[in-house]
């Protein structure tokens, strides 16, 4: 059987792919290196990209793949396709980690991650609005997405606009702990603020 602690663990993408009765979703943190500045003053730093979702939940592009079908990095490039345009290939180089678990049901969720150029990522938000299965018109038909959106990676001087009123949003499955272990490891922002933000310290890595 499987205890507690199974639910949500880190798994080797090679062993993942060995279980029996469990789902398969992959999804992408695509980001840029950005000089950009907002209000010409706070430096953007990186732009990276996660999606309002059809339930009003945050997450990253991706979704279900069937194994039978196709590989991992098949499916997930299928779906970026779908949900935001991207014609950008993923590969196994841009895997970044997998976690499964048995709540809600048997999943295991692998996550890659892309740096782009600032021009590509443009491409990717300026295209996304026309993708097959983005937007309201396709919304009887298709679990969709509602937008891309960048997340915040600076703090306002408030000590809450920012990437802490990012993080007390709703997220989808792990999109959190995915963030922030993507953060983390890319080293996108430093140690301490990440430590400092809420939820973000006891990531489950
Ligand atoms: O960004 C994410 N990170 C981790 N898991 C996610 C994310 N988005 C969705 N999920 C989980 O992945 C599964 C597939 O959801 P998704 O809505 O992406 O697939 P679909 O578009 O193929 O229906 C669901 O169980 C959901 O909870």
């Amino acid at each position: 059987g499987y205890s507690d602690s199974m639910n949500c663990r880190p798994i080797s993408k090679h062993e993942s792919i060995t279980l029996q009765g469990f789902k398969h979703a992959c999804h992408a943190m695509l980001y840029a290196r950005s000089e950009e500045k907002l209000f010409r003053r706070i430096p953007v730093r990186y732009a990276v990209l996660m999606q309002m979702r059809f339930d009003g939940r945050i997450g990253f592009p991706g979704g279900f793949v069937d194994l039978q079908d196709c590989s991992l990095e098949d499916g997930l490039n299928r779906e970026l396709y779908e949900e935001v345009g991207c014609t950008l290939r993923l590969s196994d180089a841009d895997h970044m980690c997998s976690h499964v678990t048995d709540t809600p049901q048997k999943l295991v969720t692998h996550f890659y991650t892309k740096e782009l150029s600032l021009a590509e990522l443009h491409q990717v938000e300026a295209g996304a609005v026309s993708a097959k299965e983005h937007g309201l018109e396709v919304m009887h038909k298709y679990a969709i997405a509602m937008g891309l959106i960048r997340v915040p990676l600076f703090t306002l001087r408030d000590g809450v606009g920012g990437l802490p009123a990012f993080f007390a949003t709703n997220f989808i499955g792990n999109a959190r702990d995915e963030l922030v272990d993507a953060l983390r490891h890319l080293r996108l922002i430093n140690e301490e603020r990440l430590a400092s933000l809420p939820c973000a310290g006891t990531s489950p890595q």
